[in-house]
């Protein structure tokens, strides 16, 4: 199996607080990857240097390598090129609340030049489709987006990150804001889209980490502990801080 992503000797810090300190993991083309790890452990900004958000901190500075399909994304590629292929979504669903559905959608492609109505049009058909949408709102595409649910939102989100083509989908606690049964939803979506695209999932949620991934990765204070096939962390942990971590002995840095 490919890799998709391979992130080695991978260092991030805010001014002088290093929060990642040397991750090497490599990305399995059309897979799901978890990122678990207590609170602070530095998931998000792990996530946030796969596609170059992290510099956009003030005072945020990374070292090391990204590669995606072999290319270092910190050297020859610009941070858009870098974000248009390998797009997020976050936790809380960013909409234009006044803006239509079907802008909201294709606010990414209009961004970078797209004009043609009928080219975003067909677009945001397809994508609303791609996140199993398209019947609930095609009758009210040019409505306000600030009407929908909050499980509706985010799929609105997932179907705009999808507009712009990316290889790889960043989730950074996609469901947190989401009730059980819109969760489970977004899950299933993860699945289908897996088929196309490379995911990696930043949640607390030991659950659906479980439920959702083929491989998990285990953070905690800006280490990589622990990497493997899901089952295998879940089931047969190697290293004591992940099995205390999981079996909610610990969601501290003292796990
Ligand atoms: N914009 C920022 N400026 C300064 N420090 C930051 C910033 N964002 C995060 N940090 C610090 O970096 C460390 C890692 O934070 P990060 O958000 O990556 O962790 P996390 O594991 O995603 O946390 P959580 O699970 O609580 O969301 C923390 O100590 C945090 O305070």
């Amino acid at each position: 199996m490919s890799f998709k992503l391979q992130v080695e000797e991978l260092q991030a810090w805010y001014d002088d607080q290093q929060v990642l300190k040397g991750i090497n993991l490599s990305v399995r083309a059309n897979s799901i990857t978890a990122v678990i790890g207590p609170s602070g452990c530095g998931k998000s900004t792990f996530i946030r240097c796969l596609n170059r958000m992290h510099e956009v901190v003030p005072g945020a500075r990374v070292a090391g390598r990204v590669c995606i399909d072999e290319v270092n994304i910190y050297n020859g590629i610009s941070p858009v090129e870098v974000r248009r292929r390998v797009g997020m979504v976050f936790q809380s669903p960013n909409i234009f609340p006044n803006m239509s559905i079907l802008h909201n959608v294709v606010a990414g492609l209009s961004l970078n030049g797209v004009r043609n109505k009928k080219l975003l049009e067909e677009k945001a058909e397809y994508c609303l489709k791609q996140v199993g949408l398209w019947e609930e709102v095609k009758d009210r595409l040019h409505g306000a987006a600030g009407g929908l649910s909050s499980g509706q939102l985010q799929r609105v989100c997932i179907a705009r990150a999808l507009a712009v083509e990316p290889e790889v989908l960043l989730m950074d606690e996609p469901c947190s804001a989401l009730d059980p049964i819109a969760s489970i939803r977004i899950e299933e979506l993860m699945r289908e889209l897996k088929e196309k695209y490379t995911i990696v999932l930043v949640t607390h949620n030991m659950q659906q980490a479980a439920r959702v991934s083929d491989y998990t990765a285990f953070l905690c204070q800006g280490e990589l502990i622990e990497y493997g096939s899901t089952p295998e962390v879940f089931i047969r942990p190697r290293d004591r801080r992940t099995e205390n971590y999981i079996t909610g002995r610990g969601d501290s840095v003292a796990v």
